[in-house]
């Protein structure tokens, strides 16, 4: 039956097709109203720089040496990535590029399932531990973005579909490699604000850390121009860690403009996440980014968002503080409700940082 291209379960709601669906649909030439945005997201901000702008690189060997010299010459390189970009891509981390395109290929065959076995997962809150689905919040989305996802908590507990049978293996050992990678940035990112190094660790008990698997898949558009893969906005935990099949499609927001973002061949891109933020009471801000859409290719990516522990509540470090004379710039929030907030509403830039910044008076 022609059902397979439907997700979704209640009768009476009309049911949601994902975009891999409709993008194999024989014939289909122009873009589903569905997903037509009025305006043309890319006319209605920011140019697109047409210049190679270089992204800055950290040297994930040179951060971990255990020569001091070299780690602080690091440490202050990755200071200025995330004070002038909040973005940067990291070089020579040791994760296997085996393993990596492992988790893709993992990705992409979950993505092949048929949509009655990826319903399964569709989840019915947005903390459920695995979620499939079509946009960001479907619920909300007024226009629906042209993307599919998968979310899948990897720790403190870790979670796996089922199907593909080799996912859970491969998730499992990538998210643990991630991690570890993670946690190295988090101290490094600690020191270079000036803060101990293990002072973010400990401060969001980095131990119980949420860590989320974001599988996105942006499916070949008729009319690219008219959609959208994911609005713009900012990740909500520390620090992002993300891979791609080698398609083009990030967009990070630098000086007024957006940057194509052309990863170098086994790197990861990272971005800093709300809570940096929010610890160095805005030093480093987190970094606006989207995901534009191809008539072309499959793009896939997977995100890593790499968190506080769900139920520590985060506030700015003291030491910006001290001095009395800068009040915190954030109120206090619980990760698990900062998560919920996000994941609710509509993905709309730093709406959400906004809600919990303190205004002066
Ligand atoms: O697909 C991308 O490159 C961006 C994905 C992303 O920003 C996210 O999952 O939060
Ligand atoms: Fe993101």
């Amino acid at each position: 039956m022609d059902g397979t291209a439907l997700i979704g379960s209640q009768p009476s709601q009309p049911k949601l097709t994902s975009v891999k669906a409709l993008a194999e649909a024989p014939g289909l030439s122009s873009l589903p109203s569905s997903h037509t945005f009025p305006i043309h997201p890319n006319d209605e901000q920011l140019p697109v720089s047409d210049t190679n702008e270089s992204i800055p690189t950290v040297d994930f060997s040179l951060l971990t040496s255990s020569n001091p010299d070299v780690r602080s010459k690091m440490i202050q390189e990755l200071g200025n990535a995330c004070q002038d970009w909040g973005f940067f891509m990291v070089t020579n981390h040791g994760v296997p590029e085996s393993l990596v395109n492992e988790m893709i290929e993992a990705c992409r065959q979950f993505f092949e399932l048929t949509e009655e076995e990826k319903a399964e997962y569709e989840g019915k809150h947005v903390l459920d531990p695995i979620r499939s689905g079509t946009s960001f919040n479907a619920s909300v989305d007024k226009v629906l973005y042209w993307r599919d996802y998968l979310k899948i908590f990897q720790h403190p507990e870790f979670h796996s579909p089922n199907k593909p049978p080799a996912f859970r293996e491969i998730a499992m050992e990538y998210s643990r490699r991630v991690r570890q990678v993670a946690k190295e940035l988090i101290r490094g990112i600690s020191q270079s604000l000036g803060l101990e190094d293990h002072y973010i660790e400990k401060a969001v008990n980095l131990e119980n850390s949420l860590q989320i698997m974001i599988a996105n898949l942006y499916p070949p558009c008729p009319q690219p121009k008219l959609a959208m893969g994911l609005p713009t906005h900012s990740d909500h935990g520390l620090v992002t860690l993300l891979i791609q099949n080698g398609i083009r499609g990030l967009q990070v927001q630098h000086n007024g403009k957006w940057v194509n973002v052309d990863p170098i061949p086994n790197s990861f891109l990272a971005n800093i996440g709300d809570h940096v933020e929010i610890l160095g009471n805005g030093k480093y801000k987190s970094v606006l980014h989207r995901a534009v859409v191809n008539n072309r290719d499959v793009r896939i990516s997977i995100a890593l968002s790499n968190g506080p522990a769900l139920d520590s509540a985060i506030s700015p470090a003291s030491k910006f503080l001290e001095d009395g004379r800068s009040p915190p710039a954030y109120r206090a929030m619980k990760y698990k409700e900062y998560v919920e907030l996000q994941q609710s509403n509509k993905l709309d830039g730093k709406s959400c940082l906004e809600r919990i910044r303190n205004t002066r008076i």
